[in-house]
């Protein structure tokens, strides 16, 4: 039987994971879910005893199920091959008494690689006898942009356009979508937050008189944020292969809980932790870490979602958001699929700022997720404790996770943080943590500098970025972003 998705805020017509991938957002402005999310669970032991590629084609085929076997294997074989520097994809490695799941071992070295290789493979399945193209437009505040780029550039049929706030992102991450090759790339900066850039390419994906030019030129939007499903799903894998390392090590017996520590913006890093536990993952906590933008640590300790606040620039600048858009995901399987509710909350989001759960809604959310936040100088304390005392180099995301983690009383469960992006993304801050001087240094001088002091090698696609030509350079404002997105889309379906 066929999986089939419909919007948070409806569910009166559905459509096949397939169109749901195509299309990234519902017409209506909500998410796709599925209704029958969890009905199929995976063999836990058989999880222990498989390669990641096994587990990624079962997790694949129990949400996207109207892709076929060799569809899916073949997504799969090509998205985890030599363009991970490592066969595991994401190997677990010690932290102290803790677990850090490193999901940096990808092409753009942050763990957006690892659903961003695999969502151009599912989409290009998807568009099959579609004959349209597509236009993936997406926001980033900084890991997600230069991942689509890398996933889409050059695939037939599908063109990438990528919004990042201008001067809030690393000097690295900006160089890195700056410098994308490719005839089908569009790369541009924006005067506002990333918040601004996410909710401008929703307003797009709803402006329908542009989606009317665009369907007359052969073309259509869609997404490579984790609004889209397609972006989701793969990142459940690595929940689950975290899982079979520890049984493998010998730290877990398979049916043993695992707590999970997740540094995240936008929710969409720990929701496929939630999903993993729908399938079958006997997750203990799901810990929400954020940076001084502490809404979703408010929410989870008051009930109260309030975006009515000071952005921060932090040095976790990935995580800098202060809508976090799947968490409307989660308020649909909190409320047992209530649309109107989720309707009613986003309504109140949208138009007065912020929501309040009920408490009973806030009591049964708090059974799965933790939460907590970190301090930039927090932050800075974790990556240099973690260096001193164990040798591990760990990036500013990671040492938010970290510091939250360290925080928690230990119930007894295996602890696994998620290390989400290489440091040498953020050199300058990771070397100014260690204690070093960074005055006059550019982003490369830290990097190198952070190479001598580490003897750990910068990936080899981050330390090449120096050589390379700057090709995007276009600044706007939000309300210029859809003529953006419509000179794209005729540049590059020319
Ligand atoms: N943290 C992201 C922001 C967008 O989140 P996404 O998971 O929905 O793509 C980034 O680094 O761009």
């Amino acid at each position: 039987m066929n999986t089939f998705y419909h919007s948070t805020r409806g569910n009166s017509e559905t459509v096949t994971s397939k169109q749901a991938i195509l299309t990234g957002i519902a017409p209506d402005g909500g998410l796709f879910v599925s209704d029958q999310l969890g009905d199929a669970k995976l063999d836990l032991a058989q999880v222990a005893s498989q390669t990641y590629h096994e587990t990624a084609a079962q997790v694949l085929s129990a949400l996207l199920d109207d892709y076929q076997k060799d569809e899916i294997e073949s997504c799969v074989a090509g998205a985890y091959g030599d363009n991970f520097d490592t066969s595991a994809v994401t190997p677990v490695s010690a932290l102290g008494d803790d677990w850090l799941l490193e999901l940096y071992h990808g092409p753009t070295c942050a763990f957006k690689d690892v659903a961003l290789q695999m969502l151009p493979r599912l989409m290009s399945c998807a568009r099959k006898g579609d004959g349209r193209n597509v236009m993936i437009v997406t926001a980033t505040s900084g890991d997600t942009g230069k991942a689509a780029l890398a996933g889409f550039a050059d695939i037939e049929g599908c063109g990438v356009t990528v919004f990042y706030p201008d001067g809030k992102v690393s000097d690295i991450q900006r160089l890195q979508m700056a410098t994308q090759e490719g005839s089908n790339v569009a790369v541009c900066a924006i005067r506002g937050t990333f918040d601004d850039a996410q909710t401008e390419v929703k307003h797009i994906f709803a402006n329908q008189e542009l989606a009317q030019r665009l369907a007359e030129r052969g073309t259509m939007l869609s997404s490579a944020n984790s609004i889209n499903v397609g972006r989701l799903v793969p990142q459940v894998t690595y929940y689950f292969d975290a899982y079979a390392q520890l049984v493998r090590n010998g730290s877990l017996s398979v049916g043993d809980a695992v707590d999970f520590c997740v540094p995240t913006g936008n929710f969409g890093d720990v929701l496929a932790g939630y999903y993993a536990k729908r399938l079958g993952l006997p997750v203990g906590k799901l810990i929400v870490a954020s940076n001084t933008n502490k809404v979703l640590t408010d929410f989870l300790e008051t009930g109260t979602y309030d975006r009515r606040r000071d952005f921060v620039k932090t040095i976790s600048p990935s995580m800098d958001i202060l809508v976090s858009s799947n968490l409307e995901r989660m308020l649909y399987y909190l409320t047992d699929g209530d649309c109107e509710r989720v309707s009613s909350f986003m309504r109140d989001l949208a138009e007065r700022g912020f929501y309040t759960l009920p408490g009973a809604l806030l009591a049964k959310l708090r059974e799965t997720f933790d939460c907590g936040f970190a301090t930039d100088d927090e932050t800075r304390a974790t990556i240099r404790s973690a260096w001193k005392q164990h040798h591990v180099l760990i990036d500013p995301h990671t040492a938010v996770a970290k510091t939250v983690l360290d925080r928690k009383e230990h119930g007894g469960n295996q602890r696994v943080c998620l290390s989400t992006a290489s440091p040498y993304k953020f050199s300058a801050d990771v070397l100014s943590a260690l204690g070093a001087s960074v005055d006059g240094l550019d982003g490369f001088a830290c990097m190198d500098e952070l190479q001598r002091l580490t003897g750990i090698a910068a990936p080899t696609q981050l330390s090449t970025l120096r050589s390379k030509d700057v090709l995007h350079k276009d600044v706007v404002d939000r309300d210029q972003m859809p003529d953006f997105v419509e000179s794209s889309c005729k540049r590059v379906f020319a």
